[in-house]
């Protein structure tokens, strides 16, 4: 792979929401966007979320986690044997996350992909930042700084993010290259659908609040969310990054609350934390460009237009696919990885210095 000629990469992302597998194409060498290719989705299964769920919080060797790669294996070649490409960008599913300490722990393993698929498969992109002292997370951002161009963005925007958990790229399109001092701020905001989604799952059984339609119908608790507000959290300054429960004690806090009322605050609490983190970007940015599938949330919308210094849109009004962007990211990092351009550095991760990242297996390799 080389600069200058596009390769066709199929990205996968299974973010912390438990939702399901996205898989889109990117044509790229790695620096610019060339183009998009098609894009795929398959939910869980209510029995493959359950596997997944029980292997949460749980680290490599632990019970369940055995379980939870097969899962994340099979659903991915599901997909995958359909969608041709060069190369493939794994993930594999988040089950900790605890830079810090522990380290970080994605599954799924990438070699057998390689190997069922017959194709290069770069996976494991978050431990080398980890090892260096990174938080290994977020890694979109790099992606985000590529698309800020490929839109032809003149002036700073921002990328939010809202899965699980929310995360942020502040971007200044007018820098010479992503990792050049200044050219972007990332981290992660708070939590975002995860609450929700575990509330929803809890007392009406089902997957989210659609539309945010129960969140509507209630009134935020202020003592909640001040205690939310006053959460250590909010006082670190970026790089920092979030496991899936970290902000576990807000579902307890809202346990005494009615459904709508509970719903109502979850959904405050997560507009509050992208207000607070964008209290920290360089120069205020001219739009945000919403992702993810909380932008498809109209009570949360409209919540952060509330608190937002700026217009808030759905990535679609920049032209651009809000449910994809994470799996092209992966598609994009993909390539980076196999051309050992960095993928982390200062300024998004908090890695030492601008960073590769990930490793490629082949399909003649993983057979030996
Ligand atoms: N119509 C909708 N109404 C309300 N919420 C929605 C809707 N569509 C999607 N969501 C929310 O978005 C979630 C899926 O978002 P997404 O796929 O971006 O998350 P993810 O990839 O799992 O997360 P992460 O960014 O943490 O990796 C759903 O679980 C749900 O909470
Ligand atoms: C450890 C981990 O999987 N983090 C995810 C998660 O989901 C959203 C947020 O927390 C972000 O930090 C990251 O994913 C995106 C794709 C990223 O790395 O940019």
């Amino acid at each position: 792979m080389t600069a200058g000629r596009a390769v066709r990469a199929i990205g996968c992302m299974t973010g912390t929401s438990l939702d399901g597998v996205d898989v889109a194409g990117l044509d790229t060498d790695g620096e610019r966007i060339f183009g998009f290719g098609p894009s795929s989705y398959r939910g869980f299964s209510d029995n493959e979320t359950a596997v997944l769920r029980a292997a949460l919080g749980r680290w490599p060797g632990d019970p369940g986690v055995a379980e939870a790669a097969q899962v994340i294996e099979v659903a991915h070649l599901d997909l995958l044997r359909d969608m041709g490409g060069d190369l493939i960008g794994f993930h594999g599913q988040t089950l900790a996350h605890d830079p810090g300490a522990r380290g970080t722990h994605q599954t799924g393993n990438g070699a057998r992909l390689a190997r069922e698929l017959g194709l290069p498969v770069a996976w494991d992109f978050r431990s080398a930042d980890v090892a260096a002292g990174g938080q290994g997370a977020p890694l979109a951002p790099v992606f985000h700084f590529a698309l800020a161009q490929w839109i032809g963005a003149q002036a700073p925007v921002v990328f939010l993010n809202l899965g699980g958990v929310g995360n942020i790229t502040w971007v200044d399109p007018q820098a010479e290259a992503p990792f050049a001092p200044g050219a972007m701020l990332a981290f992660d905001t708070g939590p975002a659908n995860a609450p929700i989604n575990d509330l929803m799952r809890a007392r009406r059984g089902v997957g989210q609040d659609a539309g945010g339609a129960l969140a509507a119908q209630g009134r935020p608790d202020p003592q909640v969310l001040a205690d939310f507000r006053a959460h250590p959290y909010f006082r670190k300054p970026p790089p920092k990054s979030l496991d899936r429960d970290d902000f576990a004690g807000l579902a307890e806090a809202v346990a005494g609350l009615d459904d709508a009322d509970a719903v109502a605050t979850l959904t405050e609490a997560a507009a509050l934390a992208v207000a607070r983190a964008l209290e920290a970007v360089p120069r205020p940015p001219t739009r945000i460009l919403v992702c993810g599938g909380g932008r498809n949330n109209a009570t949360l919308l409209a919540r952060l237009r509330h608190h937002l210094p700026c217009d808030t849109v759905p990535a679609e009004d920049a032209g651009l696919d809000g449910d994809m962007i994470e799996a092209q990211a992966f598609a994009y990092l993909a390539v980076r990885c196999a051309r050992g351009l960095p993928i982390s550095g200062p300024d998004t991760t908090g890695a030492p210095a601008p960073m590769s990242g990930g490793q490629v297996s082949w399909p003649v390799a993983a057979q030996a």
